[in-house]
């Protein structure tokens, strides 16, 4: 049987620099495997996008097959490089701190056996699963594989990402706990604001709002559910608004929140849709993937069956 050439693009920096001691044992496994690869390394913030968009052109309309090894923000820019090219296959490798997208699509969370999945099925079936996309105000286009959201939870994205414990918190493998250090230090501070959200053509008010998230999969910030009911194969984006919540509730509801039982709260507002505007009284941080990637007002929709996703075993419940 003749096996598909691979083209692994590995994020060197993913979890403090974990990911490429993986990569050296998964190369191992390669070898011996006798499947054709070719590895790319990125070397800035944006390259994985680029490296990806690179190989979707030079396919040139032939199948090509991509595997993102790294955290969530690698295979948030290698769906923001291959989206809409239908030839591209994909697949993952989990290498990250928060591996939110290994969670929600029922990949291994074990660098090894996710590896060994992508060997099994690697001339096998693929799923079509949905992508949303966001438009900000000078009519930028920003995909997303897991979430996105305005408000608390962008706030969060972008000091997760900013801080030097995150490395800490890396190198003794607790990459989870550093979310919820940085929500119990910032929640003192934080001002909810005013939010018009227009879902589907209806529009909706909200006020003293804490976060909006508009999510493909359940999982955000490293394992919290925060949208249990999400799927990414219905076409449909999963809306969760949080507001009018004392921060002692907030407290309450974030530990419920790992198992998504903040749905139960009357705080917290659930809805779907296909078409979402976001405006606010004043502009709020919008992160994509965990990726900050601007302010308030948002227009975000769904593209259906848009991605082919290869794992040999992406529908079995593993989380
Ligand atoms: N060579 C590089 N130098 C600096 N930054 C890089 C490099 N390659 C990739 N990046 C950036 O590293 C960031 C983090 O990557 P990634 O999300 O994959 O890992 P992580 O943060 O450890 O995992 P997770 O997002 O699952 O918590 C991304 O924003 C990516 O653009």
């Amino acid at each position: 049987m003749k096996l598909a050439e691979v083209n692994f693009i590995i994020n060197p920096v993913a979890q403090n620099g974990y990911c490429l001691k993986v990569w050296s044992k998964l190369e191992k496994k390669l070898l011996q495997s006798g499947v054709g690869y070719k590895a790319f390394f990125t070397s800035y913030h944006g390259h994985a996008k680029n490296i990806a968009e690179l190989l979707a052109v030079e396919a040139n309309g032939e199948e090509a097959f991509i595997v993102a090894v790294g955290g969530d923000g690698t295979i948030h820019e290698i769906i923001n490089g291959i989206c809409g090219y239908a030839n591209i296959k994909i697949a993952f490798i989990p290498c990250g701190s928060g591996n939110d997208f290994a969670r929600g699509f029922s990949i291994s969370k074990n660098p090894q056996q996710a590896l060994l999945d992508i060997i099994q099925n690697i001339n096998g079936k693929v799923d079509w699963i949905d992508v949303g996309v966001i438009q900000d105000k000078e009519e930028k286009l920003t995909c997303f594989i897991n979430n996105m959201g305005c408000g608390f939870d962008a706030l969060i994205a972008q000091k997760v990402n900013q801080s030097k414990l995150k490395r800490v918190f890396n190198r003794l493998s607790m990459g989870k706990l550093i979310y919820v250090i940085v929500v119990l230090k910032e929640l003192l501070a934080y001002q909810p604001s005013e939010l018009k959200v227009i879902i589907d053509g209806r529009e909706h008010r909200f006020k003293k709002v804490w976060f909006i998230t508009i999510s493909n999969q359940p999982y955000f910030g490293g394992g919290m559910k925060i949208s249990p009911n999400a799927s990414p194969r219905d076409g449909l984006l999963n809306i969760t608004v949080v507001h009018h919540l004392s921060r002692i509730r907030f407290l309450l509801l974030f530990a419920s929140v790992y198992k998504g039982n903040h749905v139960r709260y009357k705080e917290v507002l659930t809805y779907t849709g296909t078409v979402i505007t976001i405006g606010a009284n004043s502009p709020l941080y919008t992160h994509a993937d965990g990726e900050l990637i601007g302010q308030t007002p948002m227009a975000v929709s769904i593209k259906p069956n848009i991605v082919a996703l290869s794992s040999g075993r992406i529908n079995e419940k593993r989380s």
